[in-house]
């Protein structure tokens, strides 16, 4: 299935480091993986994650979930070696981290071009730093992108700002990338909820990224895959209402007029749209078991 149209609702991190973890991934019924080499990778483990990382990624078994690799940023002493190995297994993603500019998404997708391996291979960006999201419009027209991933626990260090459970301080960073990654066709993936343990917290922070108009959610552990698959599927009243939607809008046009009313409410073409993208995002989730 084309990337794009694959479901997004749980992406969960991995240390590359940890290949317990790394195996435990392969039953979890994430949509997709980020494989970290940056900032979950002690500076000590970076070598060997690499090459833990690349040897778990060539052996596979990670199935339909979409495998992303996220590399240490180019201006370390470990980014063109990420680079480097990650481009030698053809992935189907790799995220850059701390995004600020198209220019640097441009030199990813040169060296990209150049190998054989990743003619498909997309690149994400990581949106983390207040330049980053001044230059979000900018970022999305760049070569190969096929995502933002919000990272909202490096943004809330750079601005200085508190930790609110209603996310006030971000709420003009994450629309703002929503709307740069929409005007472009980009996937839009949420931030992490540090407090693993908390359930109703996570839920909560869910149902806020998913009514902003997120794809899902990034996670940090297991026990939040569950919460964040429910949150951003659509749920069997939706399903059904925009099945009902679409029956209505059908009988409608087929007299010759171009407005249905579904329980009091008008249904014109454009909630037609969004009634076949709900049907076709429960689709996407159904072909993920
Ligand atoms: C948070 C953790 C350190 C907790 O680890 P641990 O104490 O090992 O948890 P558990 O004992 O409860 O683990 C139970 C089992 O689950 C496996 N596990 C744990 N985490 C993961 C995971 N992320 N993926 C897959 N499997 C996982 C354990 O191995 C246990 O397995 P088993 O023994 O077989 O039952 C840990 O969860 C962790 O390291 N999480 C990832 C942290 C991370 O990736 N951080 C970086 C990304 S966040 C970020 O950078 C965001 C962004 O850049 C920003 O700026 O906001
Ligand atoms: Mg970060």
């Amino acid at each position: 299935m084309d990337l794009a149209a694959r479901p997004y609702r749980s992406v969960l991190y991995i240390p590359g480091s940890k290949e317990r973890a790394l195996e435990k991934a392969k039953s979890l019924p994430v949509d997709a993986i980020i494989f970290d080499l940056e900032d979950a990778v002690a500076v000590e483990e970076k070598p060997n994650a690499r090459t833990l990382l690349t040897r778990t990624l060539s052996e596979g078994g990670y199935g339909n979930r979409t495998q992303i690799i996220r590399l240490n940023g180019a201006d370390t002493e470990w980014g063109e070696a990420d680079l480097a190995a990650a481009m030698d297994i053809g992935p189907q993603a790799v995220l850059l981290p701390k995004v600020e500019s198209v220019g640097q998404v441009n030199r990813v997708a040169e060296k990209l071009d150049a190998h054989p391996a990743c003619a498909d291979t997309q690149i994400w960006a990581m949106m983390e730093t207040p330049r980053g999201i001044l230059h979000a419009d900018a970022i999305a027209t760049g070569p190969r992108m096929g995502g933002f991933i919000m990272g909202t626990n490096d943004l809330a260090k750079e601005l200085n700002c508190r930790f609110r459970a209603d996310r006030l301080p971000l709420q003009m960073a994450l629309q703002t990338c929503l709307m740069a990654a929409r005007s472009h066709g980009l996937i839009c993936v949420d931030g992490v909820y540090n407090a693993f343990k908390d359930e109703a917290g996570l839920r909560a922070e869910c149902e806020q990224g998913r009514d902003l108009g997120m794809d899902g959610k990034t996670l940090i552990h297991p026990a939040q895959v569950e919460i964040a698959n429910e949150v951003f599927a659509p749920s069997d009243a939706e399903i059904e209402l925009a099945r009902r939607q679409i029956a209505a809008f059908e009988e409608a046009e087929a007299k010759g007029v171009g407005v249905a009313v579904v329980d009091g409410k008008i249904v014109e073409n454009l909630h037609i749209v969004t009634a076949k993208a709900t049907l076709a995002k429960a689709d996407a989730i159904s072909s993920m078991t």
